[in-house]
């Protein structure tokens, strides 16, 4: 009904149009994950079912939004980059922001019984959602080198505390005592003197997180023999923080 009495409520909407030509970070985190893991009997400190469903979820992200340049996550947590020309939803912040983390939800939920076979999901999980932009090149990296240094000092956090508590009969409360006011190396050489655990050889995706993006592949035509250059998604865990990643694949950057 046009021009009813009721239609002024319409101008109460706000509008909440990203900038134009900036990066857009849609990050996404698991609510109260703490109590999810508990009650689903998640491994400590990583889980892999639990880490597989989460990069399972995030790959059909990626497919599902081409405007996706690179994504990064961690524990209960995803980041995905949009490029700088991305005109999704006319990038309508709160469209892009929940589009985004309810389709992850989404195939987090479908996809649950893939990785955890029998093992009941008890309830459904949340996600919450933001965008947030970053001007430059430069932002954008120190943007996932920050996300990627949580994963490693929450890690090598983790790994001790978990050792304290289920290795050496710990309680929570002794454990975190112990590990108060200790750098990096005290808990390396912890691991390693106490535990036999050299913590560069625990599995990269528990250090370093896992990075999802388009990687220059060759394909070779069966039929004909040649070869041409496809990008195709893949999911690695290797350093982001350092330069010789962003070298190594400047399209990712390059897609303004
Ligand atoms: N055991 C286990 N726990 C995990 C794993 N991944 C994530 N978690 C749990 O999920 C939590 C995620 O941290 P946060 O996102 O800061 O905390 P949260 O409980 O989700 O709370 P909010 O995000 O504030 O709602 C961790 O502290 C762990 O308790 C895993 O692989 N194994
Ligand atoms: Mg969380
Ligand atoms: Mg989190």
């Amino acid at each position: 009904m046009a021009n009813s009495k009721y239609e002024y409520v319409k101008s109460f909407e706000q509008p909440d149009i990203l900038l134009q030509n900036v990066w857009i970070v849609v990050r996404i985190d698991g609510r109260s994950f703490h109590k999810f893991t508990t009650k689903h009997d998640y491994a400590k400190p990583n889980d892999d079912r639990g880490l597989s469903l989460m990069n399972r979820a995030a790959l059909e992200v990626c497919k599902e939004f081409p405007d996706i340049v690179i994504a990064f996550g961690e524990s209960d947590e995803y980041s995905f980059v949009l490029k700088k020309s991305c005109n999704l939803f006319e990038r309508r912040s709160s469209k892009i922001s929940s589009s985004i983390v309810s389709y992850f939800t989404s195939q987090f939920v479908y996809r649950w019984k893939e990785y955890f076979g029998e093992h009941e999901l008890k309830y459904p999980p949340t996600f919450d959602s933001r965008c947030v932009l970053y001007p430059t090149d430069e932002n954008i990296k120190d943007y996932l080198s920050w996300r990627q240094a949580d994963t490693h000092i929450n890690n090598l956090y983790n790994t001790c505390y978990w050792a304290l508590v289920l290795k050496a009969g710990k309680t929570p409360i002794e454990a975190e005592n112990e590990l108060r006011g200790t750098f990096s190396d005290g808990k390396n050489e912890m691991l390693f003197s106490r535990f036999n655990i050299n913590y560069n050889n625990l599995p990269a995706e528990y250090r370093k997180g896992s990075v999802i993006f388009k990687k220059p592949v060759q394909e070779t035509n069966k039929e004909t023999g040649l070869t041409k250059s496809k990008k195709r998604l893949v999911i690695e865990h290797v350093d982001i923080i350092s330069e010789k990643f962003w070298k190594e694949y400047p399209d990712i950057l390059a897609s303004k």
